[in-house]
């Protein structure tokens, strides 16, 4: 369960994330979308301990992600469009060489590599160096990595970006795949259809404000238009009015 209170984050004078408050819960596929420059990698990047708030707080399973960063770490798993690998490893081996990081045998991280293979379709990626990668297998060994230790939270950030329609399936696939009990994924992206296709609620975001929060029916009831576009801008108008 996340429980995020009032965060905001300024970088200098400018305010990227603003007085921000929500929860998401175990077992859900919670989406975050906004345009570009909206705050949702910062906001992410926060969560994950990567950046430190400038106030406020969030509580990850209960723990506070400032006060026990660490702690909080060993609970995520993150994709957050980097994809970067080791060149001259084989996938197999950047998995068992990050399994290893996270604790776990010899034995537990090929049997945890072989249910990867099943529900990523790993194959050959597991056997080639990265350096011989197509952008696709790229990201099935940069996914396969954030989830190796099976993680609690599963952060996404633009996954889908730079993947072709066949990965892209792929992707979105797997991330509905992850929805468990006890599991809070967090999925990110200026892509309405994802959201749509994925998420069991959402948080739109715009400035660093969040302007809604619920399932996409819900949104689309409350706003009175038939698709999420539609009630992005017509979120974005009524926030205008009420300011002016
Ligand atoms: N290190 C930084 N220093 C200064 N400003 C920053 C920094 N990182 C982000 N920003 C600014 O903060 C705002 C939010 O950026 P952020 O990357 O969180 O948005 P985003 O919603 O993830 O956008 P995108 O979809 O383009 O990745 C933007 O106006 C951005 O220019």
């Amino acid at each position: 369960m996340l429980d995020v209170q009032h965060l905001s984050k300024t970088y200098g004078q400018h305010r990227a994330l603003h007085d921000v408050t929500f929860a998401a819960h175990d077992g859900e596929i919670f989406g975050l979308l906004g345009p570009n420059g909206a705050g949702k990698t910062t906001l992410l990047r926060t969560l994950a301990t990567l950046l430190t708030p400038t106030s406020g707080t969030a509580l990850l399973n209960g723990i506070d992600i400032t006060r026990d960063p660490e702690r909080v770490r060993r609970m995520l798993g993150v994709v957050n469009g980097g994809m970067g690998l080791y060149d001259r490893l084989t996938g197999r081996e950047t998995l068992r060489y990050f399994a290893g990081l996270y604790g776990l045998t010899r034995t537990q991280a090929d049997s945890r590599i072989e249910q990867l293979n099943a529900a990523l379709d790993l194959n050959d990626t597991l056997d080639r160096r990265a350096a011989e990668y197509s952008t696709g297998m790229r990201q099935k060994i940069v996914i396969a990595r954030a989830v190796i230790h099976d993680p609690a939270v599963l952060i996404l950030d633009e996954a889908a970006s730079g993947l072709d329609i066949l990965a892209r399936r792929a992707l979105l696939d797997f991330v509905q795949a992850m929805r468990a009990p006890g599991r809070l994924v967090l999925y990110s992206t200026h892509v309405m259809s994802e959201i749509e296709e994925v998420a069991d609620r959402v948080a739109i975001i715009e400035r660093g404000q969040l302007l809604a929060l619920d399932t996409v029916h819900g949104i689309l009831h409350a706003t009175g238009q038939t698709g999420l576009e539609r009630a992005f801008f017509h979120l974005l108008q009524q926030r205008a009015q009420e300011t002016q």
